[in-house]
């Protein structure tokens, strides 16, 4: 008699699919300790600071370190969510994922979320998903725009700890979605309400991009040519001149030179050539964060009402809206196709 058939693990026969969201990262508190670890493995990644090891090391750890994590934790602490002692970014970033499983759920999808830097880390949560049973994950960096800075550290990192798994699933990466018409018909649709539902009729509307160095560009960066294509399009679907939406670029970092033209230099300069009045937003991010809370928001504000501005309003980031949600869902949908 022969022995019988081994059974087939019952894992073998789990094919789920999943979404992993992708953001930056932010720090878990807002403590000098807290935002130094954070900021010390962002700033260590060399994807985002080109200057070679040797030289960048003590600059880092001697320097921007030491009085880093305080100036931005302040910053932090200004845009802190009270409700769940989070950083704003964390809590937009799992509302989206929340959102999007409660869409896609239904399907049998697995949606989840993780961070480049710090917590939840990309490594934890795709080693989650695999035990869950996901054997295709599309990866999904929340960028419209696509930069080496982001996108594809992202990418990076997911890549890494694939590296470490005897049984990896297959991935796929969402392209950026800068030029996609439902990103820009959703962003114009959402400057058209923001502004409709001021008291005062904006002279000017300014898209602020983070900003990035020059250097980066000519070495073959594709973002600063997205940010612009982003604008255009968004300003043909409004159907409005040139003039009235402009393109900056904010949070420059360091000396070197960045994209231009400043967000800052912008808001100062605008009320001595009479545009007094103004909203602004920023679409290289899907989620308000420090940058576009405290730095635009709130710094923004005051650079542009010192300098003589009458009325300036920001108009958030797509966040978890409905339509921002529409819109994700939709996208990932297109990309999951030939898997469902
Ligand atoms: C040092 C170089 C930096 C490059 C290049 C850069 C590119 C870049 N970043 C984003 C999105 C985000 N950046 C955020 C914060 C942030 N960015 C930098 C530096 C660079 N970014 C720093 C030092 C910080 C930390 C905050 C501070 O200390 O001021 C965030 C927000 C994080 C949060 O917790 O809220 C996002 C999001 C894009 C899209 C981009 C593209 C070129
Ligand atoms: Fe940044
Ligand atoms: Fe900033």
């Amino acid at each position: 008699m022969s022995a019988p058939a081994p059974a087939v693990r019952p894992e073998v026969q789990t094919e789920k699919i999943g979404v992993l969201l992708l953001n930056l990262g932010t720090p878990d508190a807002t403590d000098y300790w807290s935002v130094r670890r954070y900021l010390k493995e962002f700033l260590s990644d060399p994807r985002v600071i080109e200057t070679p090891k040797w030289l960048w090391w003590p600059i880092l750890n001697l320097v921007i370190l030491s009085f880093r994590p305080q100036k931005s934790g302040h910053a932090y602490a200004q845009i802190w969510d009270k409700r769940t002692n989070e950083s704003p970014l964390r809590v937009i970033t799992r509302d989206q994922s929340e959102k999007l499983a409660a869409r896609l759920g239904a399907d049998g999808i697995v949606v989840d979320w993780a961070m480049r830097y710090g917590s939840p880390s990309t490594q934890s949560v795709l080693e989650r998903m695999r035990a869950a049973g996901c054997r295709r994950i599309l990866l999904a960096p929340l960028y419209p725009q696509y930069s080496a800075t982001t996108t594809a550290t992202a990418n990076d990192k997911a890549f890494l700890a694939l590296k470490d798994m005897r049984w990896q699933p297959a991935v796929r990466t969402m392209p950026a979605y800068y030029n996609d018409p439902l990103y820009v018909k959703t962003l114009a649709e959402s400057i058209r309400q923001g502004v409709e539902a001021l008291d005062f009729e904006p002279d000017v509307v300014l898209t602020s991009y983070h900003g990035m160095p020059v250097d980066y560009y000519e070495k073959g960066d594709p973002y600063y040519d997205q940010c612009l294509e982003t604008t255009r399009l968004v300003r043909d679907y409004l159907g409005w001149p040139e003039e009235k939406l402009m393109v900056t670029f904010q949070s420059r970092f360091g000396r070197a030179e960045w994209l231009k033209p400043y967000t800052a230099e912008t808001l100062e300069a605008l009320p001595g050539q009479g545009k007094k009045k103004i909203a602004i937003l920023a679409p290289a991010f899907s989620a308000d964060c420090i940058e576009t809370l405290e730095e635009i928001a709130i710094g923004g504000r005051e650079t542009f009402l010192h300098a003589g501005g009458e009325k300036f309003a920001y108009i958030p980031c797509l966040n978890d809206s409905g339509p921002g949600m529409d819109m994700l869902e939709a996208i990932v949908r297109r990309e999951l196709s030939g898997w469902l």
